[in-house]
């Protein structure tokens, strides 16, 4: 029972989690969001609302009416909108950071505005197009010393870096395979998705796939030396006419050669099909690491505030055993950093990136390498299923920013 009302009151806390008072001690940071996006009220709004040094102060919408109305039901103070909006809200000597939620495919091109404006970048993920791209904007942000992020929330949060302690640890011994799934239900992405258009960057891989990828490479601390495998099934809407292309994968799954002889397989879905064309399909959001001594099995390691479970089985001559671990806080997982077991990864991100742009040193961070092999083992592995990489960004920074 008292489990039942612990996950209730953490995941009613965590969609609606308390505001903080200002800080009276630090000026506090000035967000700007590129898009009316759907993601941004759970990444940054609700977040930015309990922490006492950010404000969300402003958001840029290709129309003006749909900024005007996503800042009034949010309760954000500036809005810009339509064909300059975006560059406007870059200009606002106001702002001191961008959340760039905008399609994948306008990632480097607005991070590079923003960027050149003068702003830290929270970047969603997958960082852009090419790992080319990736790491430009790296380089940008080093040479005007700003903050650029990678928005892989899921890695500030206490419960995968409990997972990646047991593993570092040694106590089940060397890795031999790593699987990581991110699999959603059809029926949850309508057709017209930014997620199913190539020209923006689409597809599974790099929508859900760039996590398992990530994740395989966080908790083996290490880069795959080769795809060994990588297929795809190609996303066709219902209603397709005859002439109707498809280039963007729905699903994709790859199996990668790790370093000492280990092995990862990754499979990502943007809509798993309905068994017998009728019977849907749950989420699948895991992550399953087995070590020469034993195991261990995440279960949603995305999304962990919510739910998650962290089972791991030791082998032993008088049988293996198993024990489950839930890792609200950095507390239960043994480790060092703040938090409440109801902040949500994205909270956990915000933390690091405010105390990053502060000049605190953050609880952990995701690296300008980590973003740069990600998307190129991203393009590594489309490249072997034969799609090829997302169509490169025309826009051309300029050489003074
Ligand atoms: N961290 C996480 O958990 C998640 C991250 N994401 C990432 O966030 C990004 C946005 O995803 P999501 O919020 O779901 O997407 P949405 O489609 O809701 O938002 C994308 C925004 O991009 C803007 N936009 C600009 N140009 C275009 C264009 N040509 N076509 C379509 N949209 C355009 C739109 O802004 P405007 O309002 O100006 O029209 C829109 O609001 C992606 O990179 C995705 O990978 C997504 C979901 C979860
Ligand atoms: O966390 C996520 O889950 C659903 C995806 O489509 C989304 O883009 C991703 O970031």
């Amino acid at each position: 029972m008292s489990t039942v009302i612990g996950f209730v009151k953490r995941v009613f806390t965590a969609l609606s989690p308390p505001a903080s008072q200002p800080s009276p001690d630090s000026k506090p940071l000035k967000f700007g969001i590129l898009g009316a996006a759907a993601i941004a009220p759970i990444a940054l709004i609700s977040p930015a609302k309990n922490h006492p040094e950010t404000v969300v102060y402003a958001v840029a919408a290709r129309d003006k009416a749909r900024a005007a109305a996503f800042a009034k039901k949010y309760g954000i103070e500036k809005v810009y909108g339509g064909p300059t909006g975006y560059q406007e809200l870059l200009d606002d000597p106001e702002i001191d950071a961008i959340y760039n939620p905008l399609p994948n495919g306008l990632h480097y091109e607005w991070t590079m505005k923003a960027l050149a404006a003068g702003k830290h970048v929270l970047l969603e993920k997958p960082p852009a197009d090419t790992a080319e791209e990736t790491r430009q904007m790296f380089e940008l942000a080093e040479k005007k010393g700003l903050v650029l992020l990678e928005a892989f929330h899921y890695r500030f949060h206490p419960a995968i870096q409990r997972v990646k302690a047991i593993i570092d640890s040694g106590d089940l011994g060397a890795i031999k395979h790593i699987s990581a799934t991110l699999a959603l239900p059809k029926g949850i992405m309508k057709s017209n998705d930014i997620r199913y258009n190539y020209a923006l960057g689409g597809g599974a891989l790099m929508d859900m796939g760039c996590y398992t990828l990530d994740c395989i490479r966080y908790l083996s601390s290490s880069n795959p030396t080769s795809v060994l495998s990588a297929n795809h099934d190609l996303h066709t809407p219902a209603s397709a006419a005859s002439s109707f292309k498809p280039d963007v994968d729905r699903s994709t799954t790859a199996t990668l050669a790790l370093p000492n002889d280990a092995t990862a397989s990754l499979k990502c879905d943007l809509g798993i099909p309905f068994s017998y064309g009728i019977v849907p399909s749950v989420p699948q959001v895991r992550a399953i690491v087995t070590c020469e001594g034993g195991e261990i099995d995440m279960f949603n390691f995305v999304a962990p505030t919510l739910y998650h479970s962290i089972k791991v089985t030791t082998k032993g001559a008088n049988g293996g055993k198993t024990r489950v671990e839930k890792v609200y806080t950095f507390a239960e997982g043994k480790m060092e950093g703040k938090g409440e077991a109801w902040w949500m990864t994205y909270r956990f991100q915000l933390e690091a990136f405010v105390d990053r742009v502060k000049g605190r040193t953050p609880q952990t961070w995701v690296e300008k390498e980590d973003s740069i092999a990600n998307m190129h083992w991203i393009e590594q592995i489309y490249a072997k299923t034969g799609l090829g990489s997302r169509p490169k960004s025309e826009f051309v920074p300029s050489q003074s920013a």
